[in-house]
Protein backbone atom coordinates (compact mmCIF):
# COMPACT_ATOMS: atom_id res chain seq x y z
CA UNK A 1 0.00 0.00 0.00
CA UNK A 2 1.59 3.71 -0.46
CA UNK A 3 1.84 6.03 1.37
CA UNK A 4 -1.08 8.28 0.14
CA UNK A 5 -3.61 5.04 -0.05
CA UNK A 6 -2.19 4.80 3.32
CA UNK A 7 -2.69 8.23 4.95
CA UNK A 8 -6.46 7.88 2.68
CA UNK A 9 -7.09 4.77 4.79
CA UNK A 10 -6.06 5.92 8.80
CA UNK A 11 -8.12 9.56 7.66
CA UNK A 12 -11.53 7.41 6.84
CA UNK A 13 -10.25 4.97 9.90
CA UNK A 14 -9.34 6.82 12.91
CA UNK A 15 -12.24 8.48 13.73
CA UNK A 16 -14.66 4.92 13.87
CA UNK A 17 -11.57 3.79 16.15
CA UNK A 18 -11.44 6.01 18.03
CA UNK A 19 -15.36 6.04 18.35
CA UNK A 20 -15.27 2.42 19.30
CA UNK A 21 -12.80 2.58 22.01
CA UNK A 22 -14.87 5.12 23.48
CA UNK A 23 -17.98 3.13 23.49
CA UNK A 24 -15.90 0.17 24.94
CA UNK A 25 -14.55 2.52 27.47
CA UNK A 26 -17.87 3.05 28.59
CA UNK A 27 -19.60 -0.45 28.58
CA UNK A 28 -16.35 -1.07 30.26
CA UNK A 29 -17.31 1.27 33.51
CA UNK A 30 -19.54 -0.82 34.57
CA UNK A 31 -19.25 -3.27 37.00
CA UNK A 32 -20.55 -4.56 39.83
CA UNK A 33 -20.52 -2.91 43.27
CA UNK A 34 -17.66 -5.12 44.86
CA UNK A 35 -15.46 -5.15 41.42
CA UNK A 36 -13.39 -3.49 40.06
CA UNK A 37 -13.78 -2.15 36.25
CA UNK A 38 -12.46 -4.15 33.23
CA UNK A 39 -9.93 -1.32 32.41
CA UNK A 40 -7.90 -1.36 35.64
CA UNK A 41 -6.59 -4.91 35.24
CA UNK A 42 -2.69 -4.74 35.11
CA UNK A 43 -1.49 -5.05 31.65
CA UNK A 44 0.40 -3.98 28.49
CA UNK A 45 -0.79 -0.06 27.71
CA UNK A 46 -2.50 1.16 24.52
CA UNK A 47 -2.30 3.07 21.89
CA UNK A 48 -5.35 4.47 19.76
CA UNK A 49 -6.15 1.52 17.03
CA UNK A 50 -2.34 -0.01 17.16
CA UNK A 51 -3.19 -1.33 20.31
CA UNK A 52 -0.05 -2.61 22.52
CA UNK A 53 2.14 -3.54 19.27
CA UNK A 54 4.59 -1.16 20.63
CA UNK A 55 5.48 -3.16 24.06
CA UNK A 56 6.16 -5.95 21.17
CA UNK A 57 8.51 -4.15 19.33
CA UNK A 58 12.42 -5.89 19.39
CA UNK A 59 14.96 -4.08 21.44
CA UNK A 60 12.34 -0.95 22.22
CA UNK A 61 9.19 -2.26 23.50
CA UNK A 62 8.77 -3.04 27.02
CA UNK A 63 8.30 -6.66 26.29
CA UNK A 64 9.72 -7.63 22.86
CA UNK A 65 9.13 -10.35 20.86
CA UNK A 66 9.25 -13.74 22.23
CA UNK A 67 9.85 -17.36 20.53
CA UNK A 68 7.60 -18.70 22.67
CA UNK A 69 3.84 -18.66 24.01
CA UNK A 70 5.18 -19.94 27.14
CA UNK A 71 8.35 -17.31 27.65
CA UNK A 72 5.46 -14.49 26.75
CA UNK A 73 3.18 -15.68 29.54
CA UNK A 74 6.43 -15.98 31.97
CA UNK A 75 7.12 -12.17 31.04
CA UNK A 76 3.63 -11.07 31.84
CA UNK A 77 3.27 -12.89 34.67
CA UNK A 78 6.53 -11.51 36.34
CA UNK A 79 5.81 -7.88 35.43
CA UNK A 80 1.96 -7.78 36.27
CA UNK A 81 0.47 -10.58 38.52
CA UNK A 82 -2.26 -13.30 38.13
CA UNK A 83 -4.27 -11.21 35.92
CA UNK A 84 -3.29 -9.21 32.73
CA UNK A 85 -5.24 -7.23 30.33
CA UNK A 86 -4.21 -7.42 26.39
CA UNK A 87 -6.16 -4.40 24.50
CA UNK A 88 -7.35 -5.71 21.06
CA UNK A 89 -5.23 -4.17 18.13
CA UNK A 90 -6.88 -3.03 14.83
CA UNK A 91 -10.83 -4.05 15.75
CA UNK A 92 -9.91 -7.26 17.61
CA UNK A 93 -11.04 -8.48 20.89
CA UNK A 94 -9.41 -7.75 24.02
CA UNK A 95 -7.68 -10.16 25.59
CA UNK A 96 -7.20 -11.25 29.66
CA UNK A 97 -4.43 -14.25 30.71
CA UNK A 98 -5.67 -15.54 34.00
CA UNK A 99 -2.81 -17.30 35.92
CA UNK A 100 -5.08 -18.63 38.88
CA UNK A 101 -6.78 -21.73 37.17
CA UNK A 102 -9.75 -21.27 39.29
CA UNK A 103 -10.11 -18.15 37.52
CA UNK A 104 -10.55 -19.28 34.78
CA UNK A 105 -12.62 -22.44 35.51
CA UNK A 106 -14.94 -20.31 36.88
CA UNK A 107 -15.32 -18.72 33.76
CA UNK A 108 -14.20 -21.77 31.33
CA UNK A 109 -17.50 -23.89 33.42
CA UNK A 110 -20.01 -21.01 33.29
CA UNK A 111 -20.05 -20.11 29.55
CA UNK A 112 -19.23 -24.36 28.71
CA UNK A 113 -23.32 -25.20 28.98
CA UNK A 114 -24.83 -25.43 25.28
CA UNK A 115 -21.94 -23.81 22.52
CA UNK A 116 -19.04 -22.19 24.09
CA UNK A 117 -17.50 -19.71 22.01
CA UNK A 118 -13.90 -19.93 20.50
CA UNK A 119 -12.97 -17.60 18.44
CA UNK A 120 -11.48 -19.38 14.94
CA UNK A 121 -8.66 -17.64 12.64
CA UNK A 122 -10.59 -14.41 11.59
CA UNK A 123 -9.21 -15.44 7.97
CA UNK A 124 -10.60 -18.58 7.95
CA UNK A 125 -14.12 -17.33 9.39
CA UNK A 126 -14.41 -14.80 6.61
CA UNK A 127 -13.60 -17.61 3.58
CA UNK A 128 -15.75 -19.65 4.52
CA UNK A 129 -18.82 -16.96 6.30
CA UNK A 130 -18.08 -14.83 3.29
CA UNK A 131 -16.01 -15.20 0.98
CA UNK A 132 -17.20 -18.86 -0.47
CA UNK A 133 -20.43 -18.33 1.49
CA UNK A 134 -21.93 -20.26 -1.64
CA UNK A 135 -19.72 -23.67 -1.04
CA UNK A 136 -19.88 -23.77 2.68
CA UNK A 137 -23.80 -22.41 3.50
CA UNK A 138 -24.22 -22.45 7.02
CA UNK A 139 -21.62 -25.53 7.71
CA UNK A 140 -18.41 -24.19 8.54
CA UNK A 141 -16.93 -26.86 10.58
CA UNK A 142 -16.01 -27.65 14.28
CA UNK A 143 -12.57 -24.71 14.11
CA UNK A 144 -14.82 -21.69 12.65
CA UNK A 145 -18.80 -22.26 13.96
CA UNK A 146 -20.24 -20.47 16.69
CA UNK A 147 -23.31 -21.04 18.05
CA UNK A 148 -26.02 -23.37 17.32
CA UNK A 149 -24.23 -23.95 13.81
CA UNK A 150 -21.04 -25.28 16.32
CA UNK A 151 -23.96 -27.07 18.41
CA UNK A 152 -25.43 -28.97 15.50
CA UNK A 153 -22.65 -30.02 13.57
CA UNK A 154 -20.85 -31.27 17.05
CA UNK A 155 -24.02 -33.08 17.72
CA UNK A 156 -23.85 -35.01 14.30
CA UNK A 157 -20.37 -36.20 14.79
CA UNK A 158 -19.47 -36.45 17.98
CA UNK A 159 -20.47 -40.51 18.01
CA UNK A 160 -18.71 -41.39 14.89
CA UNK A 161 -15.21 -39.71 15.95
CA UNK A 162 -15.45 -40.22 19.64
CA UNK A 163 -16.80 -43.60 20.11
CA UNK A 164 -14.57 -46.12 22.50
CA UNK A 165 -14.70 -48.81 20.03
CA UNK A 166 -12.36 -46.85 17.89
CA UNK A 167 -9.53 -48.19 19.56
CA UNK A 168 -10.44 -51.91 18.32
CA UNK A 169 -11.46 -51.24 14.63
CA UNK A 170 -8.73 -48.81 14.18
CA UNK A 171 -5.67 -50.19 15.56
CA UNK A 172 -5.18 -53.38 12.76
CA UNK A 173 -4.73 -50.88 9.98
CA UNK A 174 -2.95 -47.87 12.38
CA UNK A 175 -0.41 -51.14 12.84
CA UNK A 176 0.63 -51.18 9.56
CA UNK A 177 0.93 -47.56 8.86
CA UNK A 178 3.72 -47.87 11.68
CA UNK A 179 5.23 -50.63 10.60
CA UNK A 180 5.81 -49.10 7.09
CA UNK A 181 6.96 -45.53 8.79
CA UNK A 182 8.82 -47.52 11.16
CA UNK A 183 10.71 -49.19 7.94
CA UNK A 184 11.20 -45.79 6.23
CA UNK A 185 12.72 -44.51 9.44
CA UNK A 186 15.23 -47.28 9.49
CA UNK A 187 15.73 -46.64 6.34
CA UNK A 188 16.64 -43.18 6.22
CA UNK A 189 18.18 -43.63 9.95
CA UNK A 190 21.50 -42.23 8.95
CA UNK A 191 21.07 -39.76 6.89
CA UNK A 192 21.10 -35.79 7.53
CA UNK A 193 18.18 -35.27 5.55
CA UNK A 194 16.34 -35.74 8.89
CA UNK A 195 18.10 -33.20 11.05
CA UNK A 196 15.92 -30.90 9.16
CA UNK A 197 13.00 -33.33 7.86
CA UNK A 198 12.49 -35.30 10.58
CA UNK A 199 8.50 -33.36 11.41
CA UNK A 200 8.31 -33.68 7.54
CA UNK A 201 8.31 -37.83 7.80
CA UNK A 202 6.80 -37.73 10.39
CA UNK A 203 3.62 -35.76 9.53
CA UNK A 204 3.65 -38.02 6.37
CA UNK A 205 2.40 -40.90 8.69
CA UNK A 206 -0.14 -38.54 10.92
CA UNK A 207 -1.79 -37.44 7.20
CA UNK A 208 -1.50 -41.77 6.44
CA UNK A 209 -3.17 -42.76 9.70
CA UNK A 210 -5.78 -39.73 9.47
CA UNK A 211 -6.87 -40.58 6.47
CA UNK A 212 -6.90 -44.52 6.39
CA UNK A 213 -9.33 -43.48 9.39
CA UNK A 214 -11.19 -40.54 7.70
CA UNK A 215 -11.57 -41.74 5.07
CA UNK A 216 -11.05 -45.20 4.56
CA UNK A 217 -8.48 -45.93 2.41
CA UNK A 218 -4.57 -45.17 2.55
CA UNK A 219 -3.30 -42.62 0.67
CA UNK A 220 0.77 -43.46 -0.43
CA UNK A 221 2.33 -40.77 1.90
CA UNK A 222 4.72 -43.16 2.66
CA UNK A 223 6.35 -43.46 -0.55
CA UNK A 224 9.86 -43.21 -1.39
CA UNK A 225 10.32 -39.56 -3.24
CA UNK A 226 6.76 -38.60 -2.71
CA UNK A 227 6.69 -35.69 -5.38
CA UNK A 228 5.91 -32.12 -4.47
CA UNK A 229 3.04 -32.21 -6.63
CA UNK A 230 1.76 -34.91 -5.21
CA UNK A 231 -1.67 -34.52 -3.22
CA UNK A 232 -0.61 -36.13 0.43
CA UNK A 233 2.38 -33.13 -0.06
CA UNK A 234 0.08 -30.72 -1.31
CA UNK A 235 -2.02 -31.05 1.94
CA UNK A 236 0.78 -30.84 3.68
CA UNK A 237 2.46 -28.16 2.44
CA UNK A 238 -1.12 -26.44 2.74
CA UNK A 239 -1.48 -27.10 6.24
CA UNK A 240 1.53 -25.96 7.35
CA UNK A 241 1.41 -22.40 5.09
CA UNK A 242 -2.21 -22.05 6.83
CA UNK A 243 -0.77 -21.97 10.14
CA UNK A 244 2.54 -19.52 9.05
CA UNK A 245 0.35 -17.07 7.02
CA UNK A 246 -2.02 -17.33 10.04
CA UNK A 247 0.56 -16.36 12.47
CA UNK A 248 1.47 -13.19 10.48
CA UNK A 249 -2.05 -12.00 10.08
CA UNK A 250 -3.64 -12.94 13.01
CA UNK A 251 -1.10 -12.06 15.84
CA UNK A 252 0.48 -9.47 14.01
CA UNK A 253 -0.46 -5.95 12.91
CA UNK A 254 -1.97 -6.18 9.45
CA UNK A 255 -5.16 -4.41 7.33
CA UNK A 256 -6.23 -7.48 5.58
CA UNK A 257 -9.83 -6.72 6.86
CA UNK A 258 -9.68 -3.18 5.15
CA UNK A 259 -7.21 -4.17 2.35
CA UNK A 260 -6.35 -7.19 0.71
CA UNK A 261 -2.56 -7.52 1.57
CA UNK A 262 0.07 -9.95 -0.35
CA UNK A 263 -0.23 -12.26 2.80
CA UNK A 264 -4.16 -12.26 2.66
CA UNK A 265 -3.94 -13.70 -0.83
CA UNK A 266 -1.77 -16.18 -0.34
CA UNK A 267 -3.62 -17.31 2.52
CA UNK A 268 -6.98 -17.32 0.13
CA UNK A 269 -4.72 -18.99 -2.71
CA UNK A 270 -3.92 -22.11 0.02
CA UNK A 271 -7.41 -22.26 1.56
CA UNK A 272 -9.14 -23.06 -2.00
CA UNK A 273 -6.39 -25.20 -2.76
CA UNK A 274 -6.40 -27.47 0.76
CA UNK A 275 -10.30 -27.26 0.48
CA UNK A 276 -9.71 -28.78 -3.24
CA UNK A 277 -7.34 -31.14 -3.31
CA UNK A 278 -9.05 -32.42 0.20
CA UNK A 279 -12.36 -32.53 -1.91
CA UNK A 280 -10.36 -34.62 -4.42
CA UNK A 281 -10.22 -37.54 -1.86
CA UNK A 282 -12.98 -37.12 -0.28
CA UNK A 283 -14.69 -37.74 -3.88
CA UNK A 284 -12.55 -40.99 -4.30
CA UNK A 285 -13.52 -42.27 -1.12
CA UNK A 286 -17.34 -41.65 -1.78
CA UNK A 287 -16.61 -43.18 -5.63
CA UNK A 288 -14.88 -46.34 -3.51
CA UNK A 289 -18.31 -46.48 -1.21
CA UNK A 290 -20.94 -45.68 -4.07
CA UNK A 291 -19.14 -48.09 -6.00
CA UNK A 292 -19.24 -51.12 -2.79
CA UNK A 293 -21.44 -53.98 -4.40
CA UNK A 294 -22.43 -55.47 -0.96
CA UNK A 295 -23.12 -53.46 2.36
CA UNK A 296 -20.60 -53.67 5.27
CA UNK A 297 -21.16 -53.62 8.98
CA UNK A 298 -21.27 -50.70 10.85
CA UNK A 299 -18.23 -50.74 12.82
CA UNK A 300 -16.22 -51.23 10.02
CA UNK A 301 -16.87 -48.47 8.01
CA UNK A 302 -14.77 -45.30 7.64
CA UNK A 303 -15.62 -41.98 9.58
CA UNK A 304 -17.18 -40.03 6.26
CA UNK A 305 -18.97 -43.46 5.59
CA UNK A 306 -20.44 -43.25 8.73
CA UNK A 307 -21.26 -39.36 8.50
CA UNK A 308 -22.28 -40.26 5.19
CA UNK A 309 -25.29 -41.61 6.21
CA UNK A 310 -26.46 -38.41 8.05
CA UNK A 311 -25.39 -35.57 6.20
CA UNK A 312 -23.78 -35.07 3.37
CA UNK A 313 -21.91 -31.74 3.61
CA UNK A 314 -21.58 -32.57 7.23
CA UNK A 315 -19.48 -35.29 6.18
CA UNK A 316 -17.04 -33.69 3.66
CA UNK A 317 -16.47 -30.66 5.86
CA UNK A 318 -15.45 -33.12 8.84
CA UNK A 319 -13.23 -35.08 6.31
CA UNK A 320 -11.69 -31.86 5.60
CA UNK A 321 -11.11 -30.64 9.10
CA UNK A 322 -9.61 -34.18 9.78
CA UNK A 323 -7.13 -33.17 7.20
CA UNK A 324 -6.46 -30.01 8.12
CA UNK A 325 -6.29 -30.08 12.30
CA UNK A 326 -5.41 -33.78 12.13
CA UNK A 327 -2.09 -34.02 10.76
CA UNK A 328 0.24 -31.54 12.48
CA UNK A 329 -0.82 -31.23 16.05
CA UNK A 330 -0.22 -35.48 16.19
CA UNK A 331 2.75 -34.61 14.17
CA UNK A 332 4.78 -32.33 16.76
CA UNK A 333 3.04 -34.42 19.80
CA UNK A 334 5.12 -37.62 18.66
CA UNK A 335 7.97 -35.42 18.07
CA UNK A 336 8.06 -34.23 21.67
CA UNK A 337 7.16 -37.26 22.85
CA UNK A 338 10.32 -38.85 20.93
CA UNK A 339 12.65 -36.46 22.46
CA UNK A 340 10.91 -36.93 26.06
CA UNK A 341 11.87 -40.23 25.66
CA UNK A 342 15.43 -39.58 23.66
CA UNK A 343 16.44 -37.73 26.80
CA UNK A 344 15.11 -39.84 29.44
CA UNK A 345 17.13 -43.40 28.46
CA UNK A 346 15.89 -45.34 31.52
CA UNK A 347 12.30 -44.49 30.93
CA UNK A 348 12.79 -45.35 27.26
CA UNK A 349 13.95 -48.64 28.45
CA UNK A 350 11.09 -49.15 30.83
CA UNK A 351 8.30 -48.27 28.17
CA UNK A 352 10.28 -51.01 25.84
CA UNK A 353 10.31 -53.33 28.47
CA UNK A 354 6.08 -52.72 28.63
CA UNK A 355 5.51 -52.88 25.25
CA UNK A 356 7.31 -56.62 25.19
CA UNK A 357 5.39 -58.27 27.26
CA UNK A 358 3.06 -60.93 25.86
CA UNK A 359 0.18 -58.74 26.67
CA UNK A 360 0.75 -55.36 27.59
CA UNK A 361 -1.55 -53.17 29.14
CA UNK A 362 -0.10 -49.58 28.12
CA UNK A 363 -0.61 -47.77 31.48
CA UNK A 364 3.01 -46.54 31.16
CA UNK A 365 2.70 -45.68 27.37
CA UNK A 366 -0.09 -44.04 28.12
CA UNK A 367 1.32 -41.99 31.00
CA UNK A 368 4.28 -41.15 29.51
CA UNK A 369 2.65 -39.75 26.93
CA UNK A 370 0.39 -37.50 29.33
CA UNK A 371 3.42 -36.22 30.33
CA UNK A 372 4.83 -35.21 27.25
CA UNK A 373 1.97 -33.62 26.75
CA UNK A 374 1.79 -31.45 30.10
CA UNK A 375 5.40 -30.43 29.30
CA UNK A 376 4.94 -30.16 25.51
CA UNK A 377 1.36 -29.24 24.07
CA UNK A 378 0.77 -28.34 20.72
CA UNK A 379 -1.57 -25.76 21.96
CA UNK A 380 0.12 -23.64 24.62
CA UNK A 381 -3.07 -22.00 25.82
CA UNK A 382 -6.64 -22.07 26.08
CA UNK A 383 -9.10 -19.97 24.52
CA UNK A 384 -12.85 -18.76 25.41
CA UNK A 385 -14.81 -16.05 24.32
CA UNK A 386 -17.00 -14.27 27.04
CA UNK A 387 -20.55 -14.26 26.00
CA UNK A 388 -21.49 -12.68 29.01
CA UNK A 389 -20.31 -10.30 32.31
CA UNK A 390 -18.03 -11.93 34.46
CA UNK A 391 -16.81 -11.27 37.77
CA UNK A 392 -13.48 -12.76 38.38
CA UNK A 393 -10.75 -12.05 40.83
CA UNK A 394 -12.10 -8.82 41.76
CA UNK A 395 -12.38 -7.68 38.46
CA UNK A 396 -15.24 -7.00 35.71
CA UNK A 397 -14.77 -8.69 32.62
CA UNK A 398 -17.54 -8.38 29.95
CA UNK A 399 -18.86 -10.01 27.48
CA UNK A 400 -17.05 -10.42 24.26
CA UNK A 401 -13.44 -10.97 25.89
CA UNK A 402 -10.77 -13.85 25.08
CA UNK A 403 -10.01 -15.29 27.89
CA UNK A 404 -6.65 -17.21 27.68
CA UNK A 405 -6.04 -19.88 29.88
CA UNK A 406 -1.52 -20.38 29.86
CA UNK A 407 -1.54 -23.97 30.34
CA UNK A 408 1.91 -24.94 29.17
CA UNK A 409 3.21 -22.16 31.44
CA UNK A 410 1.07 -23.31 34.56
CA UNK A 411 1.85 -26.81 33.76
CA UNK A 412 5.65 -26.30 34.43
CA UNK A 413 5.29 -24.06 37.54
CA UNK A 414 6.91 -26.17 40.41
CA UNK A 415 3.77 -24.95 42.64
CA UNK A 416 2.20 -26.60 40.54
CA UNK A 417 3.35 -29.83 39.85
CA UNK A 418 6.60 -31.15 42.42
CA UNK A 419 9.96 -31.30 39.54
CA UNK A 420 7.49 -29.62 37.15
CA UNK A 421 10.69 -29.29 34.48
CA UNK A 422 11.43 -33.06 34.35
CA UNK A 423 9.46 -35.96 32.86
CA UNK A 424 7.86 -38.03 35.04
CA UNK A 425 5.52 -40.34 33.66
CA UNK A 426 5.35 -41.82 37.03
CA UNK A 427 3.53 -39.15 38.73
CA UNK A 428 0.31 -40.31 36.48
CA UNK A 429 0.53 -44.08 37.96
CA UNK A 430 1.48 -43.71 41.76
CA UNK A 431 -0.50 -43.66 44.85
CA UNK A 432 -2.40 -40.87 45.78
CA UNK A 433 -0.32 -40.79 48.82
CA UNK A 434 2.76 -40.61 46.88
CA UNK A 435 4.15 -36.02 46.73
CA UNK A 436 4.24 -36.36 42.96
CA UNK A 437 0.62 -38.11 42.85
CA UNK A 438 -0.84 -35.71 39.32
CA UNK A 439 -4.18 -35.74 41.33
CA UNK A 440 -2.27 -32.93 43.61
CA UNK A 441 -2.45 -30.70 40.92
CA UNK A 442 -5.51 -28.94 40.23
CA UNK A 443 -7.53 -30.25 37.32
CA UNK A 444 -7.79 -27.28 35.24
CA UNK A 445 -3.56 -27.31 34.79
CA UNK A 446 -3.00 -29.34 32.45
CA UNK A 447 -5.52 -29.42 29.57
CA UNK A 448 -3.89 -30.31 26.47
CA UNK A 449 -6.49 -31.13 24.38
CA UNK A 450 -8.63 -28.21 25.69
CA UNK A 451 -11.97 -28.22 27.84
CA UNK A 452 -15.49 -30.02 28.23
CA UNK A 453 -17.83 -30.08 25.14
CA UNK A 454 -16.05 -27.90 22.65
CA UNK A 455 -12.58 -29.73 23.29
CA UNK A 456 -10.26 -32.13 20.61
CA UNK A 457 -12.74 -34.21 18.70
CA UNK A 458 -9.70 -35.95 17.48
CA UNK A 459 -8.58 -36.36 21.27
CA UNK A 460 -9.05 -40.69 20.61
CA UNK A 461 -7.81 -40.81 17.29
CA UNK A 462 -4.80 -38.88 18.07
CA UNK A 463 -3.80 -41.16 21.44
CA UNK A 464 -4.33 -44.09 19.21
CA UNK A 465 -2.32 -42.85 16.20
CA UNK A 466 0.69 -42.24 18.92
CA UNK A 467 0.43 -45.45 20.95
CA UNK A 468 0.24 -47.73 17.86
CA UNK A 469 3.28 -46.10 16.16
CA UNK A 470 5.64 -45.44 19.34
CA UNK A 471 4.88 -49.46 20.58
CA UNK A 472 5.80 -50.42 17.17
CA UNK A 473 8.97 -47.68 16.73
CA UNK A 474 10.46 -48.41 20.38
CA UNK A 475 10.42 -52.48 20.20
CA UNK A 476 12.43 -52.19 17.02
CA UNK A 477 14.31 -48.71 17.62
CA UNK A 478 16.44 -46.93 20.59
CA UNK A 479 16.37 -43.20 20.20
CA UNK A 480 18.92 -40.97 21.44
CA UNK A 481 19.02 -37.10 21.71
CA UNK A 482 22.88 -35.79 20.25
CA UNK A 483 22.82 -31.99 21.61
CA UNK A 484 21.58 -28.90 23.15
CA UNK A 485 18.37 -29.04 24.74
CA UNK A 486 15.37 -28.55 22.25
CA UNK A 487 13.55 -25.27 21.76
CA UNK A 488 10.05 -24.62 21.31
CA UNK A 489 8.99 -21.86 18.96
CA UNK A 490 5.05 -20.85 19.09
CA UNK A 491 3.62 -20.20 15.53
CA UNK A 492 -0.08 -20.66 16.53
CA UNK A 493 0.81 -24.55 17.09
CA UNK A 494 4.37 -25.20 18.91
CA UNK A 495 7.08 -26.52 17.13
CA UNK A 496 10.56 -27.34 17.68
CA UNK A 497 13.50 -25.38 16.73
CA UNK A 498 15.29 -27.32 13.90
CA UNK A 499 17.56 -29.17 13.56
CA UNK A 500 16.56 -32.25 15.22
CA UNK A 501 19.24 -34.27 16.38
CA UNK A 502 17.85 -37.27 17.17
CA UNK A 503 19.86 -40.77 16.62
CA UNK A 504 17.80 -43.97 15.51
CA UNK A 505 19.71 -47.27 16.15
CA UNK A 506 18.54 -50.86 16.23
CA UNK A 507 16.96 -51.87 20.43
CA UNK A 508 18.20 -54.48 21.64
C1 LIG B 1 -2.15 -34.83 19.96
C2 LIG B 1 -2.88 -34.29 19.03
C3 LIG B 1 -3.88 -33.19 19.25
C4 LIG B 1 -3.91 -32.21 20.20
C5 LIG B 1 -2.91 -32.00 21.35
C6 LIG B 1 -5.08 -31.40 19.96
C7 LIG B 1 -5.47 -30.30 20.73
C8 LIG B 1 -6.62 -29.58 20.52
C9 LIG B 1 -7.05 -28.48 21.34
C10 LIG B 1 -6.30 -27.92 22.55
C11 LIG B 1 -8.23 -28.04 20.84
C12 LIG B 1 -9.05 -26.87 21.39
C13 LIG B 1 -10.07 -27.45 22.35
C14 LIG B 1 -10.82 -26.43 23.19
O1 LIG B 1 -10.95 -25.28 22.79
O2 LIG B 1 -11.29 -26.80 24.28
C15 LIG B 1 -8.55 -28.85 19.70
C16 LIG B 1 -9.69 -28.71 18.93
C17 LIG B 1 -9.94 -29.46 17.80
N1 LIG B 1 -9.21 -30.51 17.30
FE1 LIG B 1 -7.53 -31.26 18.14
N2 LIG B 1 -5.72 -31.89 18.85
C18 LIG B 1 -5.04 -32.99 18.41
C19 LIG B 1 -5.38 -33.81 17.35
C20 LIG B 1 -6.49 -33.68 16.56
C21 LIG B 1 -6.90 -34.60 15.51
C22 LIG B 1 -6.21 -35.90 15.14
C23 LIG B 1 -8.02 -34.07 14.93
C24 LIG B 1 -8.81 -34.66 13.79
C25 LIG B 1 -9.76 -35.50 13.98
C26 LIG B 1 -8.33 -32.84 15.64
C27 LIG B 1 -9.40 -32.03 15.35
C28 LIG B 1 -9.80 -30.96 16.15
C29 LIG B 1 -10.99 -30.17 15.87
C30 LIG B 1 -11.92 -30.34 14.68
C31 LIG B 1 -11.09 -29.24 16.91
C32 LIG B 1 -12.19 -28.20 17.12
C33 LIG B 1 -13.21 -28.82 18.09
C34 LIG B 1 -14.44 -27.97 18.36
O3 LIG B 1 -14.32 -26.74 18.40
O4 LIG B 1 -15.53 -28.55 18.52
N3 LIG B 1 -7.38 -32.64 16.62
N4 LIG B 1 -7.56 -29.79 19.52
Amino acid sequence: MCLYTMGKFLMKRLPIELERSIIIHNVMRYSSSSSKPFESIPGLSSLPIIGPIHHFIPGIGSVGLRASFFELSKVLFEKYGSIVKLDGLLARASMVILYEPDHFEQIYRSEDSVAPSRPGFDTLVYYRTKLRKSTYDGVYGLTTAEGMQWRDFRTKVNPALLKPKLVKLYTPVLEEIAKDMVARLTMLKNDTYLQENLDLEITKWSLESIAVIGLGSRLGCLEDNLSEDHPARILIKCSQDIINLSWKLEFFPSLWKYYPTSNYKKIIKTFDLQWDTSAKFIEEARRIINGREHNIPEEDKSIIEKLLDIDDRVATMMANEMLLAGIDTVAFTTVALLYNLATNPKVQDKLREEIRLPEPKNRYLKACLKESLRLYPVIPANLRRTTKDHFVAGYHIPKGVDVIAPNEFLSRMDKNYPRASEFIPERWLVEKSDPIYYGNCHPMVTLPFGFGVRSCIGRRIAELEIEVFIKRLLNDVKVTWEGPPVQVISRVMNSFKKPYYFKFETAH
